[in-house]
């Protein structure tokens, strides 16, 4: 793990990730060094941290010359996504502010071959709180996870990293298993305002 660095400014970063995902292989480790080395600094990001009264808001922060997006989430108290996956794409998740609570689950079961509907509840296997400047990666073959803001009284600001970028993915109903397409927007981008009225992505419904 690289140490934290405070010279290492979130331009710094951004330049490091386009020179790490210019190659063939994502060598998730040192995506990984780069996302701990990186201390958030709020003055670096306050322009991309939009919140919404009802649930987290996704802004974009760099498009990564189309090989990775970078993207501030923020996350009002109580805030939570729906049980979800990446799309066979990798997530990296850094704590920007406050404290997040990743839940870990498997992939449902396929208890009724016919249909493409598990009927079994989900039950995480792991609970775990991020804090600021931790990092948490996922991707597909470890499993399916749901992040949330469980404070009352705290915001949550995290930032993203997919690779590659991608604009769908599924969410999952914790109490069946069963599958939903999700198409994921950004409330912002480079600190813009886009033109979704609807917040149409990875949450509680
Ligand atoms: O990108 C999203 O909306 C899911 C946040 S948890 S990785
Ligand atoms: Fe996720």
């Amino acid at each position: 793990m690289n140490e934290p660095d405070s010279s290492f400014t979130l331009t710094k970063l951004i330049e490091k990730l386009i020179e790490l995902f210019d190659h063939e292989k994502v060598n998730v480790d040192e995506v990984q060094d780069a996302m701990e080395k990186y201390q958030s600094n709020l003055p670096e990001w306050k322009k991309y941290a939009h919140f919404d009264d009802y649930r987290y808001t996704r802004n974009l922060v760099h498009s990564g010359n189309g090989k990775f997006n970078l993207i501030l989430l923020c996350w009002g108290e109580g805030h939570g996504s729906a049980i979800h996956d990446h799309a066979n794409c990798h997530c990296w998740m850094k704590v920007m502010d406050g404290t997040l609570t990743e839940k870990l689950y498997d992939w449902p079961n396929k208890v009724d071959c016919t249909t493409d509907i598990a009927h079994a509840q989900m039950k995480p296997h792991r609970i775990r709180d991020y804090t600021k400047n931790q990092v948490a990666y996922i991707n597909d073959t470890i499993g399916l996870h749901r992040i949330e803001n469980k404070s009352h009284t705290q915001q949550a600001v995290s930032l993203h990293l997919y690779s590659p970028p991608f604009n769908m993915c599924h969410s999952f109903d914790e109490r069946t298993g069963k599958k939903n397409t999700c198409e994921v927007v950004f409330w912002s981008q480079d600190g813009i305002r886009t033109s979704h009225g609807k917040i149409n992505q990875i949450a509680f419904s």
